[in-house]
């Protein structure tokens, strides 16, 4: 029952819709008051030999209008009350996905994308379900119970009333105990379907891989054995919800039982008619969906409860990112001056960039190269403010970063990760997908800078082509061009390339970079590149390493400092070289 003190939020809301529901609940368990005392009186007069065609006629419009007026009641009180419950649906669900785009790095670290799914769609469900079915049944089997004892005691007779549903009071502490074991099962249940989604999420999507090293059959055993968890999980919660209907049966036959024997015998002394024994009976058995109610009433709620908790301990994580109150919504371009003492990933002792200093001026570029693991992307990830636990500041303009509104200052940044992510829409509304009412002149002169051009016109249905899941009917390099043109359409402040350009030649590399540099002559551009001939005609290059900067200049320059980027930079235009020829060769 604590989940609707719980959902009070959202009852206090919705009040009105509520109270006209049970209003109509009421008025039906009136109704339904109706026909048993009239079966009793047609009863009576028969037994009696008083029975008239009038009489019966009677009795019969009564019952007419009774079911109709029942049909319209009940109409409504599912109009208010269930209606009510998608209400509640559609809000968790926008508060829930709204939280999801707010969150960090770190959140979706800690949690997996088939737990966030399984929050999104059954635990919601879930909840609904406490707002609609539990609703009705709650306040259903509360009003229909309470109105056929009272018609039962004031009708007919009150000692027999109180002997009938005396039995009852062992429901009543049956799902005391039952209760809190059902709680605990249901999250277990909760938690193992959690699993499930996880692992078919990361199967499917991973389904290539799986195939590739051969380790189908290896992953169909491993699914079972969550399966196998579920099903122990789901079964433990069905033992204990079936132990309430079996019970409810018990305890009405316990009920019938004294009915009859105490019922025939106040018959035989004349206490009540034979009509009162039956219009008895017959409230006896109105008694009986109320009572089996209470069963699938405790199953609703605790798995309810269940999922809200798990609801409300995902609203309650918080994210990192610092949102000041008075945020500045106006990003300026200006220099971008990083100063990064020290920064250390959430839950990792390593440090992951120490003393990183730098100058960007705007309408200038920097190539950040180095080892791998050297900490390239660390440092585009705190300019992404992915992270804002840092020791230093980093700022634009004159402002610190953690200053500006998050949304308006990702506003101004052109980015394209290492791992692009493609929309299972069309190649044009991929690219404008920062900007969906960009022009289709706008939309192609991006893709001629990112030289995807020639290759949509090559396909059947040019930019209207459909790109699959995550872009599966495109290759890398055209994955890689296409998440380019999408970045440079809204010809942003500050553009960052984070090694997306591996997956291309360098010959068309070396076109694409030429074309963003004469298209952003005002624009600021940051390039992380493994391949070192991608940063080459950059203003300023950093060579990161071990997480700080062990070398920083021009290409000559640092061509000229014989250390890490001369030695790689001659051997990887060796490589080049040895390409070009073997290339000629063929
Ligand atoms: N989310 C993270 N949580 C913890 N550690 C991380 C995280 N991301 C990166 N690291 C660690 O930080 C260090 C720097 O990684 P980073 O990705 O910045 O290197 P990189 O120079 O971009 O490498 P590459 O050239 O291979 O892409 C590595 O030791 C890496 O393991």
């Amino acid at each position: 029952m604590g989940i609707f003190s719980r959902l009070q939020w959202f009852f206090k809301r919705q009040w009105r819709q509520y109270l006209i529901g049970v209003i109509a609940l009421i008025l039906v368990a009136i109704c339904n008051v109706i026909p048993p005392k009239i079966i009793g009186n047609v009863v009576d007069a028969v037994s009696t030999n008083s029975m008239t065609s009038h009489y019966l006629i009677i009795n019969m419009i009564v019952l007419f209008f009774v079911a109709i007026l029942q049909y319209l009641l009940r109409f409504l009180w599912q109009k208010m009350i269930y209606g009510s419950s998608y209400v509640l649906e559609r809000d968790l669900r926008s508060r829930l996905f709204r939280h999801f785009m707010k969150m960090d790095s770190t959140f979706y670290k800690k949690w997996r994308t088939g737990d966030l799914m399984a929050h999104a769609t059954n635990d919601i469900d879930a909840v609904r379900d406490v707002a609609g079915p539990g609703i009705l049944t709650f306040a259903d089997s509360l009003i229909t119970g309470t109105s056929m004892i009272l018609a039962m005691g004031m009708f007919i007779n009150w000692n027999l009333t109180i002997l009938a549903v005396l039995p009852l009071i062992l429901l009543a502490v049956m799902a005391d105990i039952l209760g809190g074991k059902i709680h605990v099962a249901f999250k277990k249940s909760q938690a193992a379907f959690s699993s499930i989604n996880n692992k078919t999420q990361e199967s499917v999507v991973g389904i290539k891989v799986l195939k590739a090293l051969g380790q189908e059959q290896a992953d169909e055993q491993d699914f079972d054995k969550y399966v196998q968890k579920n099903i122990r999980a789901n079964k433990r919660s069905y033992r204990l919800d079936a132990m309430f209907d079996p019970l409810t049966t018990l305890i009405m036959g316990i009920s019938y039982t004294l009915t009859i024997i105490f019922g025939g015998l106040a018959v035989l002394n004349g206490r009540i008619t034979i009509g009162q024994l039956v219009s008895f009976i017959t409230y006896m058995a109105e008694l009986m969906w109320p009572m089996y109610a209470v069963g699938s009433l405790f199953n609703l709620l605790e798995r309810g409860s269940a999922s809200y908790d798990r609801i409300s301990d995902l609203l309650a994580e918080k994210s990192s990112l610092v949102q000041p109150k008075n945020a500045i919504t106006t990003v300026p371009s200006g220099t971008l001056k990083f100063d990064i003492d020290s920064f250390r990933y959430p839950d990792d002792k390593k440090i992951a960039l120490r003393d990183v200093h730098f100058d960007l001026q705007a309408g200038k570029s920097l190539g950040i190269v180095g080892p791998t693991g050297g900490g390239k992307s660390t440092i585009i990830n705190l300019l992404m403010r992915d992270f804002d636990h840092y020791q230093g500041v980093i700022k634009v303009g004159k402002n610190d970063i953690r200053d500006y509104d998050l949304d308006s200052y990702l506003d101004k940044i052109g980015y394209v990760p290492q791992t692009n992510f493609l929309f299972s829409t069309n190649v044009r509304d991929n690219i404008r997908f920062a900007d969906i009412e960009a022009s289709s002149e706008a939309v192609l002169s991006a893709s001629k800078i990112a030289d995807l051009d020639g290759d949509v016109k090559q396909m059947v249905d040019g930019y209207d082509t459909q790109v699959g899941e995550l872009g599966v009917s495109l290759s890398g390099g055209q994955k890689q061009r296409l998440a380019i043109a999408r970045a440079v359409l809204s010809n942003p402040k500050l553009l960052i390339l984070d090694d997306s350009l591996s997956a291309v030649d360098s010959k068309t590399e070396r076109h694409i970079e030429q074309r963003i540099a004469k298209n952003r002559q005002q624009g600021t551009t940051i390039i992380a590149a493994s391949r070192l001939s991608s940063v080459e005609n950059a203003d300023q290059i950093i060579v990161v390493s071990k997480g700080t900067i062990v070398e920083q200049g021009t290409h000559q320059e640092l061509l000229h400092q014989s250390g890490w980027y001369a030695d790689t930079f001659n051997l990887q235009a060796k490589n080049a070289e040895l390409e070009g020829r073997l290339s000629h060769e063929k």
